[in-house]
């Protein structure tokens, strides 16, 4: 505990970075475990076999000790890069159920999408950094997902 004698670098301090990104993909919410009917049923309009497009904006949080040599939790430069290969690359401008082969069996709700992001997000960022995945899918619709 730093005590008030003690300059704020002497203590350990926690900051929360974010970077925002937006993609734009379509898709359309189908289950492979479900029939046609309760596909319609319980998917409605986004069952469309015509599909139906979203501007996505993903902001990915990571948290962390602020270093005190570099003032930083992580460098956002990086976090760009890891952005760009996670998110940019495998999604934009995408189908997402014909182009991604993760979704190929996983419905492409936002919450799966949250999911796909985290997971290759964890695994491109050094361990214990990434905090959330946030998904605007609509003006209207977030998803929150943070890995439990
Ligand atoms: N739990 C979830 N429910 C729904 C998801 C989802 O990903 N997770 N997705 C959809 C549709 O894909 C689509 O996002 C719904 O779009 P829409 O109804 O057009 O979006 P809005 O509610 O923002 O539009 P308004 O009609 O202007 O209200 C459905 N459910
Ligand atoms: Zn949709």
């Amino acid at each position: 505990m730093a005590g008030p004698s003690q300059t704020p670098q002497a203590q350990e301090r926690i900051g929360y970075i974010s970077r925002i990104q937006c993609f734009s993909a379509c898709h359309r919410l189908h289950s492979i475990h479900l029939s046609d009917e309760e596909n319609k049923r319980v998917y409605g309009k986004c069952n469309n076999p015509n599909g139906h497009g979203h501007n996505y904006k993903v902001e990915v949080t990571v948290r962390g000790k602020i270093d005190r040599l570099t003032g930083m939790v992580m460098n956002l430069t990086d976090l760009k890069k890891c952005i760009e290969d996670v998110i940019m690359t495998p999604l934009d401008h995408k189908n997402l159920d014909k182009d991604v082969p993760y979704f190929a069996n996983v419905v492409s709700t936002t919450e799966n999408v949250a999911v796909y992001i985290w997971d290759n997000m964890a695994k491109a960022l050094p361990p214990n950094l990434l905090y959330e995945i946030k998904i605007h899918e609509t003006d209207k619709n977030v998803v929150v997902y943070r890995g439990e």
